[in-house]
């Protein structure tokens, strides 16, 4: 059962086989391979990693696995009965999650002191899990994808999301399997069936609504997630407390997309240094006033996970906060780069994860099939750049070398509203993400290429946080 649900997310990801046999690999290995952490503390701290985002579909597939392989079944009655040195990560698990920005080297040496202390190797090991847990639950809600769990949704949403079933649909037919695919049990369509459209913890009735079309993949290009529903934001009142998708914003059109790639490639702006620091602040503080942030409102937690949270208020705060609180906002990248920093630091403490997360960071960066909606032989890398650029400018990094005004500026910008406001709630707010969301981005994009930027938002995110992390342990050790 439990290989079946995992299957669900692998599915998913298998619009992208290419990117599928890099994650796979990270993934077994961090979770089964070599490694310094034990396995029970492994799965725990996928549990409390998935619950910080609220993710059930994660967190109870995780509970099977840490049961499976031998943990202690206490340990799930949540952070109270665990042990003290386990229970000891759980505020580097919050920073991480929400604001990696406030991590210090005074947390990594609070850990590595005095008595059930970790040794580095099993900080870095903790800290490659929890990053990849809170991206995964980016991944998860931002692709619709959950399970029918008790009294989190309604009995009568039962049915697949639409880029589920067509992605099955895919693998079944004409989809040459990669060799690490074909290891991949068929999913039986009884499973399928429980799956349902996240919702939160909102019981609604959805009788009236047409969800979605089930059973036809959609390779029109027109988008095939649930249209007409507001389960996440809506109380079981149906007042909705969270609308980020609020007025309705104009797309650019692709054909428009195509035409600003392709004079941004030909010609190249000639500016300062100094305008350019600026470019990327603008971004940053347009991105601050974007709704996802603006609304606070609390959120319910499920119950059924409440117990692996402490401090639930703790979320995501903006660049104008961070900058009213002091705190040096800007992580340069030329300053600390993953390609020559962070990847040599990982792969010397826990080897060998360095060179699976690069494998797994380039596949993702470099993935591209030169297609964009209708359009054929496009070259899609500026597109693709802003994306992940935007990405790690949410959690205030900036890559001195990119000119941001391709994200931003008046008619020249690749990234519209929606498509932000998206990136940023699937990055800082994954659990409201509401299928509007979803469809009001790239309307004209294919639920592949939709998908394709579900994985750049897991993986740029990935990469952010352990740019942070990786940043503290290499000040703790020098
Ligand atoms: C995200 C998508 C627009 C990517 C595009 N389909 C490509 O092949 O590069």
């Amino acid at each position: 059962m439990e290989d079946l649900e995992l299957d669900q997310v692998t599915q998913v990801i298998n619009y992208h086989p290419r990117f599928l046999d890099h994650f796979l690999r990270t993934q077994n290995f961090i979770m089964d391979g070599d490694g310094p952490l034990p396995y029970d503390y492994r799965y725990y701290l996928a549990i409390i990693a998935a619950a910080r985002h609220q993710c059930p579909y994660l967190v109870k597939m995780y509970e099977k696995k840490f049961i499976n392989q031998g943990g202690k079944a206490e340990w799930l009655n949540g952070l109270d009965y665990i042990p003290s040195k386990l229970r000891a990560i759980y505020d580097i698990n919050k920073i991480l999650a929400h604001r990696p920005w406030l991590l210090r080297k005074e947390h990594i040496e609070g850990l590595t002191k005095g008595k059930n202390s970790w040794s580095l190797s099993e900080v870095v090991h903790a800290m490659v899990l929890l990053s990849h847990f809170h991206s995964l639950s980016s991944f998860v809600f931002s692709c619709g994808l959950t399970q029918k769990l008790d009294g989190l949704s309604s009995p009568k949403l039962k049915t697949a999301p639409a880029i589920l079933s067509a992605a099955q649909q895919q693998l079944s037919t004409n989809q040459p399997l990669p060799p690490l695919q074909q290891q991949i049990p068929q999913q039986p369509k009884a499973v399928l069936s429980e799956i349902t459209i996240n919702n939160n913890n909102n019981v609604l009735d959805h009788s009236n609504h047409q969800l979605y079309n089930n059973n036809v993949p959609n390779i029109s290009g027109s988008p095939s997630m649930p249209t007409d529903i507001t389960t996440h934001g809506a109380t079981s009142n149906g007042v909705a407390k969270y609308t980020p998708s609020g007025s309705p914003q104009p797309n650019v059109p692709v054909e428009a997309l195509v035409e600003r790639m392709k004079v941004l490639s030909q010609k190249h702006d000639e500016c300062s240094e100094a305008e350019l620091s600026n470019r990327f602040k603008s971004v940053e503080m347009q991105t601050a006033e974007l709704p996802a942030a603006a609304l606070e409102a609390a959120i319910e937690v499920p119950p059924i996970i409440s117990h692996y949270i402490e401090d639930p208020t703790f979320t995501y705060q903006d660049f104008a906060r961070r900058g009213a609180e002091n705190i040096p906002s800007t992580f340069r990248v030329q300053d600390y780069s993953w390609d020559d920093h962070g990847y040599s630091l990982v792969n010397g403490l826990y080897s060998d994860v360095g060179t699976l997360l690069d494998q797994k960071f380039r596949a993702a960066y470099n993935l591209t099939y030169f297609t964009m909606g209708g359009y054929r032989n496009v070259d899609t890398s500026k597109f693709r750049r802003a994306i992940w650029n935007y990405i790690q400018c949410i959690y205030g990094i900036r890559h001195d070398d990119y000119d941001y005004g391709e994200v931003n500026q008046v008619n020249k910008c690749l990234l519209d509203r929606p498509l932000k406001m998206f990136i940023k709630t699937a990055c800082c707010f994954p659990e409201r993400i509401t299928t509007k969301d979803y469809d009001s981005i790239l309307v004209e994009l294919q639920d592949s290429e939709k998908v394709h930027v579900n994985l750049m938002i897991m993986e740029a995110r990935n990469q952010a946080e352990l740019l942070y992390a990786l940043r503290e342990i290499m000040r703790y050790m020098t």
